[in-house]
């Protein structure tokens, strides 16, 4: 298939475009490089003969008509977004600007292309990717079903279901052929190291305090970000216009419990054997886990009821959570140049030198 995705060089996008090219789709992967894009995240995906990049705004109309009419995709995968909560809170405009109006030029700029180059609805799909958080934060039971409320609490799941209702309104309005999907946290290669997973493991590392939120005792569920892509692509492929699929990972758990997991998977993998916390200078990473400041408005729970894509589409997670945060582990002690690169901020002249016109 011949697929734009927009956000490719993000921690979610470069994880899906890897697997699309591996796959032998054609990708043009269409970023505007923010803080938390790194073409670096690609690595040797960037030579490989089916895939090309634009550095783009998905908010300029007229770069977007070039990367429509250089591709003629047959589906768009929208991944571009702001995506951290605290950063929401700090500065909530970024928010409004990349995921409500970048999302409603992308679905603007595809009425168009379709309609520019004949295009049938039935040889298009728009896959609009979000997240669970939409759904506002449960109670000790429960889980989120696709037709659970909106009721989102931060600046950022406002921006995120916004988008999602404008997506589905170019499908009622205009017959664009949309699908949203809504998934759980994700982890795994590549994450931006400013999301809990990969603050633990790089604090953890130098020695710094590890920071945990109020008490800790809110619960996410974690799905691995492999698992996530493949979700997508199953419901491009299989899933029906016009539908909602949520994606989780089945893998609930409390932030100080998933927290103190990560340091005993640290104390093995770094100091090659498992050791109790005791609070006794560097005997285990645990030792370093501080309760900090609370997030205002934290959302206390999210559990995802992936029933409908696992009995409709028969997708389901590969990782377990041993499984998926090991390998995570493993991959940032063996990675230390790109995450140094972003602690250093020389990502930046990385991401300048390898962006290339359409
Ligand atoms: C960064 C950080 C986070 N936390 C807490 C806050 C949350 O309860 C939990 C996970 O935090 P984050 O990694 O920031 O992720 P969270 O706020 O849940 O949102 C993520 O998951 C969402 C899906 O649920 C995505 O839509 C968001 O883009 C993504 O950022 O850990 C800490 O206790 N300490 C920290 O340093």
């Amino acid at each position: 298939m011949r697929i734009l995705v927009t956000g490719g060089a993000g921690f979610i996008g470069s994880n899906l475009v890897r697997m699309l090219v591996a796959r032998g789709h054609q990708v043009l992967n269409i970023d505007k490089l923010t803080y938390a894009g790194n073409l670096a995240s690609l690595g040797e995906v960037g030579y490989a003969p089916n895939y090309r990049f634009a550095q783009v705004d998905i908010c300029n109309p007229d770069a977007m008509r070039v990367a429509f009419a250089n591709l003629r995709p047959e589906a768009v995968m929208h991944l571009a977004a702001e995506s951290h909560v605290d950063r929401s809170i700090e500065g909530p405009m970024e928010f409004v600007r990349s995921n409500v109006v970048g999302t409603v030029c992308l679905l603007e700029a595809s009425r168009e292309y379709l309609s520019s180059f004949k295009v049938p609805p039935s040889a298009f799909r728009f896959l609009h990717v979000s997240t669970d958080e939409v759904y506002g934060s449960l109670g000790e039971s429960g889980s989120f079903t696709e037709t659970t409320p909106y009721d989102p609490h931060s600046p950022y799941s406002a921006s995120k279901a916004s988008a999602d209702h404008f997506a589905r309104a170019w499908y009622s309005t205009f017959g664009l052929p949309v699908i949203v999907t809504n998934c759980s946290n994700n982890y795994g290669p590549y994450q931006f190291p400013e999301k809990l997973i990969p603050v633990v493991i790089l604090k953890a590392l130098s020695g710094e305090p590890i920071p945990v939120y109020g008490e800790g005792k809110n619960v996410r569920d974690w799905l691995y970000v492999e698992d996530h892509a493949e979700a997508l692509l199953a419901v491009l492929e299989r899933g029906k216009v016009g539908e909602t699929y949520n994606i989780g990972g089945g893998n609930e758990m409390r932030n100080i419990d998933l927290v103190r997991f990560l340091c005993s998977l640290l104390d093995e993998e770094v100091k090659g054997e498992k050791v109790k916390a005791e609070g006794k200078e560097g005997r285990s990473f645990a030792d370093q886990i501080m309760f900090v400041k609370d997030r205002p408005g934290h959302d206390i729970r999210y559990a995802i009821d992936s029933a409908k894509i696992r009995n409709q589409l028969g997708w389901n997670p590969k990782h377990d959570s041993e499984s998926g945060f090991r390998n995570t582990i493993q991959w940032y002690l063996k990675n230390k140049a790109w995450w140094q690169a972003i602690l250093d901020g020389t990502y930046r002249l990385e991401r300048l030198g390898l962006s290339e016109a359409v």
